[in-house]
């Protein structure tokens, strides 16, 4: 039995399809006065949508990002994250349902710079449920998938930063998250690279991932399907 099994209470979803569902969620840190670095909000990420948040500094993205990684956890309201409640489990089981559900792209790549392509890949594969026999071959068709099939044996420090992030890409996906979770994924990349990960995004989006994107560039937001700003820790969707 899985972890999404043990901690399912569909009876707290409201909506089965929905990947992500905020339910009154909010994050403040304590001061004097209190940090509302989130206000209650409803968010609700429906399998298959390609959402962005877009917000300029200040306005709650790494908080908003930390609640959505399972890194924090919120003073108030409710997370299901692919229908499981998650604001009062337990950190063994956050972390399970983090590595099962949850794919990762950072600004800064963090790939292990002395292991080739394909061993950063593997790595995301070992705390992941993904069967050892099947490990190689899912972690080369990832790399297929961000067109880096040639590129398996490099080391990251050769390759230009476009090629990294979309290993990093590979690695996010190659345990088929249930979301892709990506933070200011090209604010290390020039236009040229910006665009061959957003392109992949878009392709991503097309095979069914459902992407969740957070960032401050009006570009990036731009290229998601459906769009949210947060301002002064207050989500509202965008036309
Ligand atoms: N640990 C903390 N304690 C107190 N206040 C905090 C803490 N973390 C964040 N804040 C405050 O919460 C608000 C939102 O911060 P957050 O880091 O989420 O913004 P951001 O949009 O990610 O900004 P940036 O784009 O500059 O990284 C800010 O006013 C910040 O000062």
């Amino acid at each position: 039995m899985s972890v999404l099994d043990v901690l399912a209470e569909p009876e707290l979803g409201t909506d089965p399809s929905a990947v992500i569902e905020l339910v009154d969620l909010a994050r403040q840190f304590p001061g004097d006065p209190p940090v509302h670095a989130l206000h209650p909000s409803n968010l609700r990420v429906a399998a298959g949508e390609y959402v962005s948040v877009i917000g300029p500094s200040g306005s709650g993205k790494s908080t908003l990002l930390h609640l959505l990684g399972l890194l924090d956890r919120p003073t108030e309201g409710e997370y299901l994250l692919a229908g499981v409640p998650t604001s009062r489990a337990s950190e063994r089981d956050r972390a399970a349902l983090r590595a099962g559900v949850i794919g990762f792209v950072f600004q800064a790549f963090h790939l292990l710079p002395h292991r080739s392509v394909l061993e950063n890949v593997l790595l995301a594969t070992l705390y992941s449920g993904v069967p050892r026999g099947e490990r190689r071959e899912r972690a080369l068709a990832a790399l297929d998938r961000v067109h880096l099939g040639h590129r398996v044996d490099f080391l990251p420090t050769v390759l230009s930063g476009g090629e990294r992030q979309r290993v990093a890409v590979a690695r996010a996906v190659v345990a088929q998250p249930h979301v892709l979770l990506a933070d200011e994924p090209t604010g290390n990349l020039d236009s040229e690279n910006s665009a061959s990960v957003l392109d992949l995004f878009d392709e991503l989006h097309r095979d069914g991932l459902t992407l969740l994107v957070i960032t401050h560039d009006a570009a990036v937001s731009a290229r998601a399907q459906r769009r949210v700003r947060i301002a002064d820790g207050r989500l509202t969707e965008m036309p």
